[in-house]
């Protein structure tokens, strides 16, 4: 049986992530955290982080407790920070504060921190623990996660596809297959993405933006005006530089246009941002622009594109989650597939875990992630 610390620190640690949650639209490309503070049994201060730049978690939570954090515990989502960053040392702030307890979701894996926030407040005599809703806690930050533990931003392809696994017409007509409840998720999917990602082909075939549309979000006012003050960066694969810098894509604001051919002056000109990477045969080099993205902080990708650039994506094994919307319909076998993937063999099926099916609106979203390999 959980002894009674056991079950006060998972209820603390429970609401402590409730707080970090508010911070999913914000804080690229820093994590959302959040913090509780708690003396006799009493919250005393509550916390999560915003943006970066801004305090952290902890700081919001010290504040708002004052003087009544002196001997209290402080429940973190994750491990408070050693080093001075954008903002100073959460660890000193708590040392500074008093606080008996610090308890921690996780370690932070940011090898600025990676321990020495925990070993700094056990120095200073402060009982420390961290575990508590690990998994939890890790759910909240993938991108964050693969970025500091990978090197890698987190991949997140999301297909919409009717009931025969067709996502288009042969004339790359899709709008729309999915109701109104499926696309607002979407969007949503979108609004919490460092990045949105796609292809010349897709952007062509739809005339599409790719931006994110308060009005279709379908939160509420507070958290709409979250969600709409930062603009995840749109990127745009086009091997060949085929989308014409007068499309609704490039007029709707600065995109990063990544490409296998040469430098091409007018795209900045135009306010968009030019990244030569050729790969093999004539097109983009998809393992070089994740590093590249990473390296400029990019923490969650939302990959909207069609059966070729998903296809490739899938192939080279760079795809860390599918979001599949589907809908009750058949689109027929003239229709476009999912993937452009030519297996041959059963055997070389990629196997994937189907960790969610929920409805939404009429329609379905299922949730899979790729299994390693037999033998991997
Ligand atoms: N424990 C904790 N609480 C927060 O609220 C945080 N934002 C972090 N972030 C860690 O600190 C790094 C960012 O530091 P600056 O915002 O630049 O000062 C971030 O990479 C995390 O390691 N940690
Ligand atoms: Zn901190």
């Amino acid at each position: 049986m959980p002894s009674q610390t056991a079950i006060l620190d998972a209820h603390y640690m429970a609401r402590a992530l409730e707080l970090a949650r508010k911070g999913v639209y914000t804080t690229h490309p820093n994590p959302r955290v959040g913090c509780v503070i708690v003396r006799d049994g009493e919250v005393v201060g509550e916390g999560w982080h915003v943006r970066a730049g801004e305090p952290h978690a902890e700081v919001h939570a010290l504040r708002q407790a004052g003087e009544r954090a002196r001997g209290a515990c402080a429940y973190v989502t994750l491990e408070p920070c050693s080093h001075h960053g954008r903002t100073p040392p959460c660890a000193e702030a708590l040392v500074k504060a008093g606080v008996a307890r610090v308890v921690a979701a996780m370690q932070d894996p940011n090898p600025q921190v990676a321990g020495q926030g925990l070993r700094r407040l056990a120095e200073a005599g402060i009982i420390v623990a961290s575990g508590v809703l690990e998994a939890e806690a890790r759910a909240l930050n993938p991108g964050f996660l693969k970025r500091m533990e990978h090197g890698l931003p987190f991949v997140r392809a999301k297909l919409a596809m009717s009931l025969d696994g067709r996502t288009a017409m042969a004339s790359g007509e899709s709008q729309w297959i999915t109701g109104p409840a499926a696309r607002s998720a979407v969007q949503r999917l979108r609004a919490r993405s460092s990045v949105v990602l796609t292809s010349a082909a897709s952007v062509l075939a739809d005339n599409a933006r790719m931006t994110v549309r308060g009005s279709e979000l379908g939160l509420d006012a507070e958290t709409t005006a979250l969600a709409l003050s930062r603009t995840p960066l749109r990127v745009l694969v086009d091997g060949r530089l085929r989308l014409p810098l007068d499309a609704p894509f490039f007029q709707a604001g600065p995109a990063l246009v990544v490409t296998a051919v040469a430098d091409d002056v007018r795209y900045a000109a135009a306010g968009h941002e030019l990244l030569s990477l050729p790969g093999d045969n004539g097109q983009v080099d998809l393992p070089a622009l994740l590093q590249a993205l990473a390296a400029r902080g990019v923490n969650e990708i939302l990959l909207e594109a069609g059966a070729s650039l998903v296809g490739a994506f899938a192939q080279r094994g760079l795809i860390d989650e599918y979001q599949l919307f589907v809908a009750g319909t058949f689109l027929g076998s003239q229709a476009r597939p999912l993937l452009d993937w030519p297996l041959q063999k059963m055997s070389q099926a990629p196997r994937l875990k189907i960790t969610e099916m929920r409805a939404v609106g009429d329609d379905w979203r299922v949730t899979a992630i790729p299994l390693p390999a037999p033998g991997v």
